[in-house]
């Protein structure tokens, strides 16, 4: 693969810098960019330096974050299976959704600009196909997804981007059409393709159904480091009550969701404590999780841009990609897809929240809806 001087920033995407200008077109309506794949001469990031004396400072700010990495998880509705907003948080939602409007009311204005294109689709998966629930080990997707996804995967090529250990993310999706990448894009199985045959990162492997696939992992050197880590963490937070440590491979999840909230500083504490012995990893966040990853310039726009590279659809005038996630990491994917004004970055929120992408859809439920009229309407447009 041609790797080209990067054009994405290596830091992590924060609302105040996000690039909120709505067009009056959609970004889509324009011509594609033919910049090719935005990958670093250089995977690494620059470790921006910390002025010591910080570390208060630092601390609360690790705790605001913590705070705010996701809605208070309310009840979950049996119907909806979202987090449901208060009355007031209603009347915000529905004047935040003039800025973000729902996938499904413009769905007519999507399929007018996918008309005569190829629709390619990425999936998050937690809180997009999957509701969120107190324990990751049960975030099973319902049976009526996986058929939606299915489906949807018989008409366009589909790929699953998660920040969970891919093995895993395939074992709850279990759809073999599909193409999966898990650790935050940090673990890609791909089509093989001429262009990533001379990329070091890349190892020809065999899937489970015994075909020949393409094996990316930038992160690979990092997996020693990872399990370290994932076992100091497992230890150090083993009196929290409520903390749970989960191994993504090429990264680690601390989950503090079921943590009372008096303990989140402790939580809190313990990652940064650990991290301290390690300069070449980083922690980012998710909802209701801190998440520690190596210090790479990758993230799952990248992940995106590789996959479309993959599959031939990357300087493409006539590809649609479309992306669904909920989360803060699925920021990376809407900005590529905005900055590259190739694509829509459909964002799956009950709450009003800046992002980058064009559209919104509130839960899991409407993401279901949203991938079967996408069917519905491929089906018409080809009879
Ligand atoms: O990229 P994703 O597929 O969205 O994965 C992101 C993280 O999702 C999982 O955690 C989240 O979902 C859990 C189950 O609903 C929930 O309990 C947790 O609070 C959420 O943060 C997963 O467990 C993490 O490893 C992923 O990184």
């Amino acid at each position: 693969m041609d790797l080209k001087s990067g054009s994405t920033s290596p830091v992590l995407t924060d609302a105040s810098s996000m690039n909120n200008t709505r067009l009056g077109i959609h970004s889509a309506l324009m011509p594609y960019s033919h910049n090719g794949p935005a990958f670093s001469p250089t995977l690494f990031l620059t470790i921006p330096r910390k002025r010591p004396g910080l570390l208060d400072d630092v601390r609360s700010s690790l705790l605001d974050a913590m705070k705010s990495s996701s809605p208070t998880h309310n009840k979950i509705t049996k119907e909806s299976n979202t987090e449901t907003p208060q009355s007031d948080g209603d009347l915000a939602y529905r004047n935040w959704m003039f800025k973000y409007p729902s996938a499904l009311s413009s769905f007519e204005q999507i399929a007018n600009i996918a008309n005569g294109k190829r629709i390619a689709l990425f999936l998050d998966y937690d809180g997009t196909l999957s509701p969120i629930v107190d324990n990751p080990e049960l975030a099973f997707m319902s049976n009526a997804m996986r058929v939606a996804v299915s489906n949807v995967a018989k008409y366009f090529p589909t790929a699953i981007i998660s920040g969970r250990n891919r093995d895993k993310v395939y074992e709850f999706v279990g759809l073999t059409e599909l193409y999966y990448a898990g650790s935050h894009g940090m673990d890609i199985m791909g089509p093989v393709r001429p262009s990533n045959s001379d990329n070091k990162n890349c190892i020809k492997s065999i899937d489970k159904q015994g075909k020949e696939v393409n094996l990316f992992q930038p992160a690979s050197e990092f997996l020693p480091m990872i399990d370290e880590v994932y076992k100091s963490l497992l230890e150090i937070t083993k009196d929290i009550v409520g903390a749970k440590v989960e191994n993504n491979k090429f990264c680690v999840s601390v989950h503090y969701r079921n943590v009372e909230e008096k303990s989140w500083n402790t939580v809190g504490h313990a990652v940064q404590e650990i991290l301290k012995e390690y300069p070449r990893l980083r922690l980012t966040h998710g909802r209701k999780v801190l998440e520690v990853r190596p210090v790479l310039d990758w993230h799952k726009g990248k992940a995106v841009e590789f996959l479309l590279e993959s599959l031939g659809l990357m300087d493409c005038d006539d590809v649609l990609p479309i992306y669904v996630g909920d989360d803060r990491t699925d920021e990376d994917a809407f900005k590529v897809l905005r900055d590259g004004k190739r694509g829509y970055g459909i964002l799956v929120s009950s709450m009003p929240k800046e992002s980058n992408a064009f559209y919104s859809l509130r839960d899991p439920s409407e993401v279901m809806e949203f991938l079967n009229t996408l069917v519905m309407w491929k089906k018409r447009s080809v009879l």
